[in-house]
């Protein structure tokens, strides 16, 4: 008499995840983007509120953004974002990049010197810089998700006393994208020369001091105010020379070293159209 194997049923991983995690995950790839979005869109309506003046419209639009969930819950969705089934971890970009001196990186890491990095807007402490266990990470954010990232604004943070306190490495990856006005994107790039080390003091000069920087691609490819000439003449008026680019669908990347921090004032970068059309955005860096 033939015998009815029982089948096994395998169970997919997902379905032994919390029922959070499930739910949200269960949101669209463009319900994470309308998302986000919606937060960026709401945040520079509030700075314009408030450069004009108007505390009362600004404190209307602020109750809006807390009514949608406010920052944790962009930062939910961007952490979506970087789900390897949409698009991952942009840190994975700067290991590929930084693959040629992980030699020295382990030189420096056990003659206790490590090489120090400074990550901007963290999310998680479990993203490719963070597994590689090649740096020491300080990571920060406006909102604090994880054990292991500061709560705090990059623009308060007291500066370095020291050499020491700079970093070899800083990340901007979907930050300066974030603030919600032109000359605040200005200071925060700015702000950057004082955080990190002189090049005299790196081990490998032709990588290091760099800025990883990471943008949504309209703004470079599709903005009114910026292209990628006018960013690297920014970058290259405050001392920076690029060192690795990628542009993906959705992403630019770029690896910026630092030769020499500028100190002059009157940089000059203005918000002038570039190009127009209605399909424009309005990303723009000012640089007074
Ligand atoms: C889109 S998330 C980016 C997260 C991550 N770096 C990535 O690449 O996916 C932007 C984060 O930057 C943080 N942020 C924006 N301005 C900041 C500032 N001035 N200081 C610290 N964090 C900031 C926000 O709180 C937010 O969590």
């Amino acid at each position: 008499m033939a015998t009815k194997k029982k089948k096994l049923k395998l169970k997919s991983l997902s379905a032994s995840r919390p029922p959070a995690l499930k739910v949200a995950q269960s949101i669209s790839s463009k319900a994470t983007r309308t998302l986000i979005r919606a937060h960026h869109t709401l945040e520079k309506q509030k700075a314009r509120a408030l450069a004009d003046g108007n505390d009362a419209k600004a404190a209307g639009i602020s109750r809006e953004i807390e009514s949608k969930g406010g920052l944790s819950t962009y930062q939910k969705a961007s952490l979506l974002g970087q789900s390897n089934d949409r698009g991952g971890d942009s840190s994975r970009i700067l290991m590929e990049w930084l693959s040629p001196i992980v030699p020295a990186l382990k030189e420096q890491l056990a003659t206790g010197q490590p090489v120090r990095m400074l990550e901007v807007g963290a999310l998680s402490i479990t993203n490719a810089c963070s597994r590689s266990r090649l740096f020491e990470i300080e990571r920060i954010d406006l909102n604090s998700q994880a054990e292991g990232i500061k709560q705090q604004d990059f623009m308060q943070r007291p500066l370095p006393t020291s050499q020491k306190e700079c970093f070899d490495i800083m990340s901007l990856s979907l930050v300066l994208n974030y603030v919600p006005d032109a000359v605040g994107k200005g200071a925060m790039l700015l702000r950057t020369l004082l955080f990190l080390k002189s090049k005299s003091s790196s081990h490998v000069p032709e990588y290091l001091p760099s800025l990883f920087l990471v943008l949504p691609a309209p703004c470079v490819n599709n903005s009114r105010y910026m292209n990628e000439e006018k960013l690297i003449a920014i970058m290259t008026a405050l001392g920076f020379v690029i060192v690795k680019k990628k542009l993906s669908n959705k992403l630019v990347y770029y690896l910026w070293r630092l030769e020499s921090p500028t100190t002059k004032r009157g940089l000059g970068f203005k918000k002038e159209e570039i190009r127009s059309g209605s399909s424009r955005n309005n990303f723009a860096i000012v640089l007074r």
